[in-house]
């Protein structure tokens, strides 16, 4: 069966806000990223695809099947939400088995599952270390593991990496694109690294519209031309930061080494124009929105 999920014209409002506004995209198997700023209504498109929500309009088929078959999908998709957290004064074996208990599963199935589970999200060391006492790192990956308990064939992580130090951010990223391999991993965040390190498909919202959709690469091509660098003084920096996107600043001593966007060339004849990161492209479409 194909694994894909369909999105035609999906809407959500509360009250007058629409906070996802006819939104059509395809997800195929592999990791996907959803980008966007705060607000954009990354959260509301995934509480959508887990069923917590309904859409206002438009339809969704996850596999061919439609998101209005709740349980259907339900058995299909494993969730680990912005604001996860689980049983505290459990350990991470008895929070697993808990949660597997609760949805359904024979305890000779918890058994052979949960250690194999553990072990993939490289915990098998502290499956008695109690919930509370993890680090922030250690109970995202726990949350991971019980999202895909049921070994659902879709997966929706939003926002995972808030608050991880850079070797736990590593290690989820890693992890995430372990899972994908065989199934639907979406991946929601404003973090523009997470998404350039891991996947190769992404799509942008902003104030609940798609404003991009395609790769990282076809992302960063649209900023091709556009970015430079210079050593500039600090009044030269205020200036610039007056009239035009500063996506980087390293500051040396009375100096300051930018990276910033400009769609008619430079105004300093000491710039040079640079290969754009993704980051770049990304304030890029941003500033210019309308994207594509
Ligand atoms: N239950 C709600 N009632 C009213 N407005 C809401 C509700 N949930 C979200 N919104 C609004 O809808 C818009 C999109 O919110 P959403 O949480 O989906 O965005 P997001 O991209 O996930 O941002 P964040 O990362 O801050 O959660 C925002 O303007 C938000 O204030």
């Amino acid at each position: 069966m194909s694994r894909e999920i369909i999105l035609k014209n999906v809407s959500k409002a509360y009250g007058n806000k629409k906070a996802v506004d006819g939104v059509s995209l395809n997800i195929s198997e592999g990791m996907f990223g959803l980008l966007g700023r705060n607000g954009a209504g990354k959260t509301t498109l995934m509480k959508i695809l887990a069923t917590l929500h309904n859409p206002t309009a438009g339809e969704v088929t996850v596999n061919g099947i439609d998101i209005k078959e709740t349980r259907k999908i339900r058995s299909m998709t494993g969730y680990l939400p912005q604001d996860f957290s689980m049983y505290g004064s459990m350990t991470a074996y008895e929070a697993m088995d808990y949660l597997g208990t609760l949805s359904g599963m024979k305890k000779e199935e918890r058994k052979e599952r949960i250690p194999e589970l553990l072990e993939k999200v490289n915990l098998s060391a502290n499956h008695r270390t109690k919930v509370k006492a993890m680090s922030g790192g250690m109970r995202r990956r726990l949350g991971i593991a019980q999202a895909i308990l049921h070994n659902p064939q879709v997966l929706i992580v939003d926002e995972p990496t808030a608050g991880l130090d850079p070797e736990e951010r590593v290690r989820f990223r890693n992890l995430l694109c372990e899972i994908a391999q065989d199934r639907i991993v979406i991946l929601s965040t404003h973090i523009v690294g997470d998404i350039e390190a891991t996947c190769e498909d992404i799509a942008v919202l902003d104030s609940g519209k798609l404003i991009f959709r395609g790769t990282v690469r076809e992302l960063i091509e649209m900023a091709e031309g556009k970015v430079y660098t210079a050593e500039i003084s600090r009044m030269e920096l205020e200036e610039l930061k007056a009239t035009h996107i500063v996506t980087a600043i390293l500051s040396k001593g009375s100096m300051a080494e930018v990276r910033f966007l400009s769609e008619t060339g430079t105004p300093f004849e000491k710039a040079m124009l640079i290969e754009p990161n993704a980051e770049d492209a990304y304030l890029y479409l941003m500033g210019r929105k309308g994207g594509r």
